[in-house]
């Protein structure tokens, strides 16, 4: 687990000033761009939920998609998409909320789950916590159980995590920052 933590730390790059000024951005694309340090991600993490009652993975846009889906495949879930306002084509339920930089709404369809499923929710980076509460309170809408959260990177100088505890308490990541 520890090389594994120190290469993902490693594959990380750190853009300053991105989008905004002040901001410093964690680009996580170089490690998509290493096929054998993502399926050790994955099989980290199949390892970690295997015996889970986890009856679905929900990833946010668009980050969230990615680990999210191969995820999902490895435990043998459904995946279900959280996705940015307008982009989803059947009925919808929504909730707005705060971004480290910005505000934004995002959906889910109102078939995603069955109500009782226990949902793990997935995201490439925790910051405010906003995006990951906000698809929690989507998930109990539609009456699921919010499993967890898991997320590859945690900015824990924002504190995120205190927005997600009252949904679970079972909150993880590879990476802290
Ligand atoms: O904890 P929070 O303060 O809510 O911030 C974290 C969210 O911000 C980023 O998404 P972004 O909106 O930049 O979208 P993207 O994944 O499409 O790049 C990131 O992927 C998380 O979803
Ligand atoms: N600092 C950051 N780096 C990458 N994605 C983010 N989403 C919110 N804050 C971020």
């Amino acid at each position: 687990m520890e090389a594994l933590i120190k290469q993902i730390e490693s594959e990380i790059r750190d853009v300053p000033d991105f989008p905004k000024e002040g901001i410093i951005f964690k680009d996580i694309t170089p490690l998509f761009k290493n096929p054998k340090l993502i399926k050790e991600m994955v099989a980290y993490l199949k390892m970690q939920y295997k015996d889970a009652p986890i009856d679905a993975i929900a990833g946010i846009e668009s980050r969230g998609f990615l680990l999210g889906v191969p995820l999902a495949l490895a435990l043998n879930v459904p995946f279900i998409l959280i996705r940015k306002k307008g982009k989803l084509p059947c009925k919808t339920i929504a909730h707005s909320y705060q971004l480290e930089y910005g505000e934004a709404t995002i959906e889910v369809h109102e078939d995603a789950i069955e109500p009782g499923q226990n949902v793990l929710i997935h995201d490439d980076l925790i910051a405010t916590g906003g995006s990951a509460s906000a698809a929690a309170e989507l998930i109990k809408k539609l009456k699921g159980n919010v499993y967890g959260f898991n997320f590859l990177i945690e900015l824990s100088f924002l504190n995120g995590e205190e927005n997600l505890r009252d949904y679970s308490k079972n909150i993880t990541s590879f990476v802290t920052y």
